[in-house]
Formats: structure tokens, C-alpha cells, sequence
């Protein structure tokens, strides 16, 4: 089996609001994401995926999110956790790139505390 790890970065704000305790109050992260892609199968150049391929695809979703309240897109539902986003940035990846064997999304919310979502 063969992984393979891109990384990019955005930053945003966001509140809980179903949350008693500091972040129900606005407030921001720079967040951290890894994407993951998984398979048994190498293609001709030996690779399972060009990091470039996904890489940008990542930057892309990353992008449109980067200086956004996120409380502000509908897709999180008034709760824009680490694990919603995790899901939401999976999601995009996929369409994107449904040829890619992208098997999970981690989100770095700080750098003690990740959620990950599996495809
Ligand atoms: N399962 C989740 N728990 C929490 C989330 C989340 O998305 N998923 N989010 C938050 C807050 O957004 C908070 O800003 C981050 O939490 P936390 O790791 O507690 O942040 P700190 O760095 O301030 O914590 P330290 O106590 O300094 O380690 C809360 N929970
Ligand atoms: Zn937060």
C-alpha cells in the first residue's frame, strides 16, 4: 500500500455556535491541512499521484476559503468544526479529482488539536 501526504494552509475565523466555552466567541485559526491519497497501484512514472496534482487542487479549495468568516457558508450548518471542514475540503478534493484514490482530509485547527475525515 502507498500514501501520499500535500499539504496547504488557510486562515479563517469562525465561532461554535453550539459551544459553551471560549469559541462560541469569534475568533481565528490558521489553519493546517494535510490531503491523503492511498492505493496499491503505481502509474508509469511510479507514482500514485503527482503531489503537484493535488496540491494544487488543495490550494484551490484552501483558497476560497482563506480571510472568510466561515460561519458565513451554509455547508457548515452554523458549526464550522474542524470536522466539517475536514469534510467539506474531502468533498471538493473528490470532485476535483475523482480519479484520485483520496482517502482522507486532516484539518489542524492548532497545532495540538486535528480532525480527520475518511472517504
Ligand atoms: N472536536 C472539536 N472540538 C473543538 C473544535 C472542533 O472543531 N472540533 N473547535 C474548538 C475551537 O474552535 C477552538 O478554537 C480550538 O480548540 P482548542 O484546541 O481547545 O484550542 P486552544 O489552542 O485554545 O486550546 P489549549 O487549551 O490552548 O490547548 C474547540 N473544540
Ligand atoms: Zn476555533
Amino acid at each position: 500500500m502507498f500514501e501520499i501526504r500535500v499539504e496547504a494552509d488557510f486562515a479563517a475565523a469562525h465561532f461554535l455556535s453550539d459551544y459553551h466555552g471560549k469559541c462560541e466567541r469569534l475568533h481565528g485559526h490558521n489553519y493546517l491541512v494535510h490531503a491523503h491519497a492511498r492505493g496499491e497501484t503505481l502509474d508509469s512514472g511510479g507514482m500514485l499521484v503527482d503531489f503537484g496534482v493535488l496540491k494544487k487542487a488543495l490550494r484551490d479549495v484552501c483558497a476560497a476559503l482563506d480571510h472568510s468568516n466561515l460561519n458565513d457558508m451554509a455547508a457548515f450548518d452554523r458549526n464550522p468544526s474542524a470536522e466539517r471542514i475536514a469534510a467539506y475540503i474531502f468533498i471538493e478534493l473528490k470532485s476535483m479529482l475523482p480519479e484520485v484514490p483520496l482517502y482522507a482530509v486532516d484539518v489542524w485547527e492548532t497545532p495540538t488539536s486535528r480532525a480527520r475525515y475518511i472517504g
